[in-house]
């Protein structure tokens, strides 16, 4: 359960232990503490979860301040992630991390999952692709009858 990867620090085990991760204990901010960490005063991020303190890194950030300002006080995951950031970046990273996301406020980071959405679209298309074949066929019929009525 503790092995961790760059383990030298013994848990103190005084206060509540957080498995699966790298310090002994946890700080958990609520959603609405990092949100006011949204200025060059104070600017917090969360990556995966994680709250990180970036106030003192915007200078050195090697992909400039600016988009790390952008992201202050919300959920920056998926642009980390997107960034493709290196390994050394996530150790960096570990150094600057302050606690983590109180788990009753995670869902609210969450988007709505790309399967959902697809649902509701296909659901939406389906009705229409269905809708306007079928009309276009009892028109047709019906042509095709005052046609032959016409004939008789
Ligand atoms: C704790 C947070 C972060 C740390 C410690 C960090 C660290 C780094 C480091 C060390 C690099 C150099 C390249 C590498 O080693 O991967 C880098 C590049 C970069 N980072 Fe971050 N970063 C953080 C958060 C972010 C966020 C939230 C964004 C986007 C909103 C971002 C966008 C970028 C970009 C665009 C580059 C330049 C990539 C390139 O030029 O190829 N970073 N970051």
């Amino acid at each position: 359960m503790q092995p961790n990867s760059t383990a030298t620090r013994e848990p103190e085990g005084n206060q509540m232990e957080e498995k699966g991760s790298d310090e002994k204990t946890v700080k958990y901010y609520r959603l609405s503490e990092v949100e006011e960490h949204n200025s060059f005063k104070s600017t917090w991020i969360i990556v995966n979860y994680k709250v990180y303190d970036v106030t003192k890194f915007l200078e050195e950030h090697p992909g400039g301040e600016e988009v790390l300002r952008e992201q202050a006080g919300g959920d920056a995951t998926e642009s980390f992630e997107d960034v493709g950031h290196s390994t050394d970046a996530r150790e960096m990273a570990s150094t600057l991390l302050i606690g983590e996301l109180h788990p009753d406020d995670r869902h609210k980071i969450n988007k709505i999952p790309e399967s959902l959405v697809t649902t509701v679209h296909e659901t939406t298309s389906w009705w229409s692709n269905w809708l306007i074949p079928a009309l276009a066929a009892a028109i047709v019929m019906l042509m095709y009858r005052i046609y032959r009525a016409e004939e008789a």
